[in-house]
């Protein structure tokens, strides 16, 4: 108003000017100039909106003109004040006389209810309502008159600054059109939400939010370089990344690069985050056959999945970007597929993409691509320009009810392209088959490993037998060294496997036969005992008799007890005259808790308290330690009826600390038998993710000591047992039950004949009903050695003489079995031990 006046008069005096000459109307249209200044103009509005009405409105106009036409402003300014004052008046005698609206009915009804100063239960005065009394004073009307007043004063401004009169209902919104509820998504967003969520307790506020990563963030993060690689492309593409990265002399962090088959647990990277300012880049291989990366995305999967872990825990990331390498000629369909799910999940989880992911083709693309790809990276480092991160909603629902991801493996299915089967553990061109057969196992079938064994081969040249003669009986040239599953669920830190056998929680492959595997398995076994035939020294008796196999070590690499089939292979290497001794991680309770009699039933206790189980095991199983726990009171129950070993590996440095949990251990599972052994020392840990050096493997002495503490514990508590065998040459001692000391003679021999016999006869029976005598020279305290195998030195090894026994150390580990000094360890070749 205050613009459009001032321009209308100048227009105004400028008109009349023409066409008015006379002084007279030049001095009345200064006077108008003057007062109709913008003070007039308010005071003539304000009174207007007072009134409000279509008499006010007229009232204003015809004033106005009357102005226009030269009419006196005092006069003007009458009118309207008159106005105003007759306006009042009617609208208050209105009022009186009728009851307008229901607010003015119950300020009405108010007065109504009024004590008239005698009190009761409405009085206006009394607070407990109707304690009025004698000598009450009402207030009603006072308060009525000048209280009623102000209210009427409030409500009315109330009305007067809505631009009305107060209503009780307000309709005046009613005829608006109803806003609806945005669906739309912020531009960020490159896809409109979904409008079904599964995951409601979602913070949605995190999702929504778009989040600009600046250069100044980037160039301060810590970034880590992980890769995983299966023949070597992907770790020289990351080395590649990580030399491009060193020369960015603006990165404030010296970057680091890690295997993801190192990582002992992949939650320190992916669940929780080493610092706030972390940025992760991946260097990814696919592979359609089982690798190491099917665990690390299942890992992914799980946690996202996993209820208590915070759903999005890769937020506190920076950001993150993948290297993905593949082959488009021979995998089209599923080209960087890995690299993609990683991708996906690692979204999933809250991180944010702070650069397209690389899909480069080895064949087609190479390393220009790779370099194109790592330099571009580096670029986006140093551009100023912050980076808009979009939350691709795509990533959190794909519109089903299941949360699972569709597979890609799926996706090609819907293609037309057979893709969905059932992937085969080790598959025969798989480079894990490559690996194993290198390492001089036997691929049987798709799942089962077997590996003629180096104590086999030394038995057969009568130069000794595994410890598992001098403590059970076993002969080493009839025994077969089998395992029905090479994958595992934990990643054990002396285990030989190299990082070579997949690793899994459950079973997820294709299933062999049980009897397609015993024939295959011993048709393998078979043939490496007919290569030993030239091999000098082997003695023709054992030769023969070993191609009658006595026992199956059910253990070699990977978990047998993952095998569905377990219960019927053990049925049939019975029916064969075949002992089997069966040895499980602990760590598959209901598995444990169904299986079938065995004549020896092996539960590895690779530590006694959690953190160093964590440590030293690496399990896949976030409750790992609950089911070791399970498994031990299985033991004592379930099959309290099975001739039970507690297998206790010692590490010195991760597990070797502890005698008292140990015992708890022991009183909990009650085993028949405590078998300690020294680790084995399984080669460097170059690359395999085995973090042990020979500093790590304990000598024989310590192995003693150790066992003697831990006997007379047990004994301390009044458990019954005593040390009673020993195989000095594989660090191993024997603690058993006293219930296997007769007339105080050791039993802890098995009968072999005797089991048959008892299982054959389809009676219950206990491990005693089995036993046989230990003999003299297995006894703690004699070695272990069993008379009648020839001593054999290696060429250029002298016998080690006794002061230098205990400082033997591993040069001397690599030797042969008739050598009783004390020893270190072995070598990962040649003394893998079921
Ligand atoms: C058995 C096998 C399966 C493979 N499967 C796929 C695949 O499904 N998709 C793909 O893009 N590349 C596949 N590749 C190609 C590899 O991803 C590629 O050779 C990569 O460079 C290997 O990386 P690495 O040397 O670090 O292990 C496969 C290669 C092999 C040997
Ligand atoms: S080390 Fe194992 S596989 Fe080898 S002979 Fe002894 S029990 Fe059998």
């Amino acid at each position: 108003m205050t613009f459009f006046f001032p321009f209308s008069l100048q227009k105004f005096r400028a008109h009349r000017t023409r066409r008015h000459k006379s002084q007279d109307f030049v001095i009345s249209l200064h006077f108008f100039n003057r007062l109709i200044s913008e003070e007039f103009i308010r005071l003539a509005l304000s009174l207007m909106i007072r009134l409000n009405g279509a008499t006010a409105a007229g009232t204003f106009l015809l004033t106005m003109v009357y102005l226009w036409l030269g009419g006196r402003v005092t006069i003007a300014l009458a009118i309207i004040v008159s106005y105003a004052i007759l306006h009042k008046e009617y609208n208050v005698s209105n009022e009186q006389g009728q009851e307008k609206t229901p607010a003015k009915t119950e300020k009405k009804e108010k007065k109504h209810t009024c004590c008239g100063g005698k009190g009761g239960a409405n009085c206006c005065s009394s607070k407990a309502g109707g304690a009025g009394g004698s000598g009450h004073a009402c207030r009603c009307s006072s308060k009525n008159k000048a209280q009623e007043k102000k209210e009427e004063a409030k409500e009315e401004k109330k009305g007067l600054e809505a631009g009305s009169f107060p209503v009780a209902v307000d309709f005046t919104q009613a005829f608006k059109p109803q806003k609806k509820k945005s669906t739309k998504q912020p531009k960020v967003f490159s896809k409109p939400m979904p409008t079904k969520k599964k995951t409601a307790s979602r913070d949605d506020d995190f999702k929504k939010s778009a989040m600009t990563v600046s250069n100044g963030t980037l160039l301060n993060s810590q970034i880590y370089v992980f890769y995983c690689t299966l023949q070597g492309t992907a770790e020289r593409y990351a080395n590649r990344v990580m030399a491009q990265l060193c020369t960015m002399r603006d990165l404030k962090q010296r970057p680091t690069l890690i295997n993801l088959d190192e990582v002992t647990d992949l939650d320190d990277y992916f669940v929780s985050v080493p610092s706030e300012n972390s940025l992760y880049i991946l260097v990814l291989p696919s592979y359609d056959t089982d690798c190491p990366l099917d665990f690390f995305l299942q890992t992914l999967e799980e946690n996202f999945n996993d209820f208590r872990i915070d759903k999005y825990p890769l937020r506190k990331l920076v950001g993150y970007s993948i290297l993905g390498i593949g082959d488009t000629e021979t995998w089209p369909e599923k080209f960087c597929y890995q690299a993609k799910k990683t991708d996906h999940w690692i979204a999933r989880l809250g991180g944010r993409r702070i650069f397209p992911i690389g899909e480069v083709c080895v064949k087609t693309g190479g390393e220009p691509k790779v370099n194109e790809w790592i330099d571009l990276f580096c670029e986006t480092m140093k551009d100023d320009e912050p980076i808009l991160y979009e939350y691709d909603e795509s990533v959190e629902d794909d519109g089903t009810e299941n949360d699972e991801m569709v597979d890609l493996e799926d996706m090609g299915n819907a293609e037309g392209n057979n893709s969905t089967v059932i992937k085969q553990m080790v598959a025969k061109d798989s480079p894990t088959y490559k690996t194993l057969t290198k390492q001089g196992y036997s691929v049987v079938g798709s799942h089962s490993g077997v590996k003629i064994c180096r104590w086999t081969k030394s038995d057969l040249r009568g130069r000794g037998s595994c410890y598992k003669h001098s403590l059970f009986n076993i002969v080493s040239s009839r025994c077969m060294e089998l395992t029905p599953s090479l994958a595992c669920s934990s990643k054990c830190v002396f285990c030989w496997r190299h990082g070579s056998n997949p690793v899994s929680k459950n079973w997820r492959w294709e299933v062999d036969e049980p009897d397609y595997i015993l024939e295959n398995a011993l048709k393998s076994h078979y043939s490496k005992i007919k290569q030993m035939r030239g091999v000098p020294g082997v003695v023709a008796e054992r030769f023969a008799k070993a191609f009658q196999v006595r026992h199956c070590a059910l253990s070699l690499v990977g978990e047998p007890i993952m095998y569905p089939y377990i219960n019927r292979f053990i049925g049939l290497l019975h029916e064969k005259g075949i002992s089997s001794f069966l040895v499980c991680n602990a760590q598959h309770p209901e598995a444990l808790a169904n299986l079938c009699r065995v004549t020896q039933l092996y539960v590895s206790i690779d530590a006694s308290t959690k953190g160093e189980l964590k440590k030293i095991d690496r399990p896949l199983y976030k409750d790992f330690w609950e089911r070791m726990l399970q498994c031990l009171d299985i033991l004592n129950t379930t099959q309290s009826h099975q001739r039970t070993v507690f297998r206790l590996t010692l590490v010195k440095g991760f597990n070797m600390g502890e005698v008292m949990s140990y015992a708890d251990l022991v009183q909990r599972g009650k085993p028949c038998f405590i078998e300690v052994k020294g680790a084995t020392f399984a080669g460097s840990s170059d690359g395999n993710g085995n973090p042990l050096t020979m500093q790590n493997i304990p000598f024989y002495e310590e192995i003693k000591t150790f066992v003697k503490k831990f006997a007379a514990e047990l004994q301390r508590r009044g458990l019954g047992y005593d040390v009673s065998a020993e195989h000095a040459h594989s660090n191993c001692v024997l603690i058993a039950s006293t219930k296997f000391k007769m007339n105080d003679e050791w039993y802890t021999h098995i009968d072999f004949d005797k089991f048959f016999d008892l299982l054959a006869s389809g009676q219950d029976f206990t491990p005693l009903d089995y036993v046989a005598k230990t003999p003299e020279w297995a006894l703690f305290g004699n070695g272990g050695f069993a008379p009648g195998d020839t001593r054999f030195y290696r060429k250029g090894k002298k016998k080690i003489p006794e002061t230098e026994k205990l400082s033997s150390t591993y040069s001397a580990a690599f030797v042969n079995s008739t050598q009783q000094e004390p020893v270190r360890g072995e070598t990962a070749a040649s003394f893998e031990i079921a």
